[in-house]
């Protein structure tokens, strides 16, 4: 797994105001989605693209257009619904896939509670949605969930990691014959001993849309 760390005065500052406990979920929920738009422009570098001939008002040339089929975008339920639209803002032809996972808060695993993606991902180019990278158990969950429907190149975007997920990711990913890329706005210290990211920003999922019940 590449892991890329985003290096961004903008993105510094950005986080910091989501990162303190006095940010309201409105100004969250707006700086998650600026956010991920700086991380997009990263994570999307090794988009597939193929050649295309157009014709300027001076002349014929070549660009290039987005591949086929083109990339899916996959928000993890719920935080990563909040990464969604700042996703789209640079990808906005790409398809959309729903993946619903919560931990449990006391054994820390994951469990998957709904699923809406193309059941055939063969040549898909995936980008997972997940603005927290903790013990790792829900996003390489959610990545081999994709391999196994047959995606053939997945970037994860995170806003925070922790080195023990990320650890974990690389351990867990070991044998996965698909190349993974990890973009996160920030590498944290640890986790503290509920499992949570220290300094970190607390919930991410209730600091977007309140608390769970
Ligand atoms: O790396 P892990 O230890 O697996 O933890 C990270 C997961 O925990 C949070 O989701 P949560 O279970 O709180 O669900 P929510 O998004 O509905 O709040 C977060 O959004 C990640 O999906
Ligand atoms: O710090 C953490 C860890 C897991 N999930 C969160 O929302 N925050
Ligand atoms: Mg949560």
């Amino acid at each position: 797994m590449q892991v890329h760390v985003a290096d961004h005065p903008l993105i510094d500052h950005k986080l910091t105001v989501l990162r303190d406990e006095r940010t309201d979920s409105p100004t969250f929920r707006r700086l998650t989605e600026e956010l991920v738009t700086l991380l997009a422009y990263e994570a999307t570098r090794d988009v597939r693209v193929e050649p295309v001939d157009i014709t300027t008002p001076v002349t014929t040339t070549t660009g290039v257009r987005l591949s086929t089929p083109r990339p899916l975008v996959v928000p993890i339920l719920r935080a990563g619904l909040g990464m969604l639209e700042g996703m789209q803002r640079l990808l906005p032809t790409a398809e959309v896939g729903f993946l619903g996972m919560i931990r449990d808060e006391s054994t820390l695993e994951a469990s998957t509670y709904a699923e809406r993606l193309p059941e055939d991902l063969a040549g898909r180019q995936c980008y997972v949605l997940d603005p927290m990278l903790a013990t790792g158990g829900t996003l390489a969950a959610a990545i081999e969930f994709l391999v196994r429907r047959g995606a053939d190149h997945i970037t994860a975007v995170t806003l925070l990691a922790a080195p023990e997920g990320i650890e974990r990711l690389e351990a867990e990913l070991a044998a996965v014959d698909v190349p993974v890329l990890l973009v996160t706005a920030a590498l944290d210290e640890r986790l503290n001993d509920l499992g949570y990211i220290v300094p970190g920003l607390g919930d991410a999922g209730d600091r977007l849309y309140g608390v769970a019940h």
